[in-house]
């Protein structure tokens, strides 16, 4: 009997509280330490990396079976990560996405099953006109998750890249700008809110993912 209790037991996260309070209230959550410094640097340093192996690709527009590549509507390169590489790194990001994934559906029955995550980069002028993520004929997209792994010293006067929430209102919307600070975590409703990603002044670094049903 003692052994079932144990395996019962449910250990309460107040992090992972305040994100399910922010969404349903609001319909996002902005976490500003989800991720370490050190994590953050690691993170940036294997993404830059990939990216001089050139292993990024342009982003494109709709699915993987309808890509169409439209500079005027996004200008960033992507890498799809791979929760089953041998990355540690990679591993370890992971490792916290699924703790945030199994908490949601235990306390939240939100049925997590699946989840897609790519490094991005957006060069100097670029940008990500304003959408919606399930546009790609994707609605089980459940929760869109923008980690930001720019350097510490962004300036968001100067370095521009905000990522702007559509926020409805009763009489229209608001507009949220969000700064891409490192470490910073945007969580938000993939089928709720339009977003877009603002002229980034500066190399603009992150990793974009969604948490998926059925
Ligand atoms: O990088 C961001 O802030 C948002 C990116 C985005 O909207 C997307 O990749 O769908
Ligand atoms: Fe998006």
């Amino acid at each position: 009997m003692v052994e079932l209790f144990e395996q019962l037991e449910f250990k309460e996260n107040p992090l992972f509280e305040k994100v399910i309070e922010d969404i349903l209230i609001q319909k996002y959550s902005i976490v500003d330490d989800f991720f370490s410094p050190g994590d953050v640097a690691q993170l940036r340093d294997s993404l830059l990396a990939k990216y001089e192996e050139d292993h990024f690709k342009k982003a494109a527009i709709g699915n993987r079976v309808n890509e169409l590549i439209i500079k005027a509507i996004r200008g960033d390169f992507i890498l799809w990560m791979d929760e089953s590489s041998n990355d540690v790194l990679e591993q370890q990001f992971f490792l916290k996405i699924n703790e945030l994934a199994n908490y949601l559906n235990k306390t939240c029955f939100m049925g997590i099953l699946f989840k897609e995550f790519h490094y991005a980069i957006y060069p100097e002028g670029t940008f990500y006109k304003r959408h919606l993520d399930t546009f790609q004929n994707d609605d089980r997209r459940k929760l869109s998750m923008v980690c930001y792994l720019n350097e510490p010293d962004w300036i968001p006067e100067k370095d521009g890249g905000e990522l702007v929430l559509y926020l409805p209102t009763e009489h229209g919307e608001e507009a949220k700008h969000i700064t891409p600070f490192p470490g910073r975590v945007v969580i938000f409703e993939s089928q709720e809110l339009e977003h877009e990603v603002k002229p980034a002044h500066r190399e603009r670094l992150s990793i974009t993912g969604w948490l998926k049903t059925r």
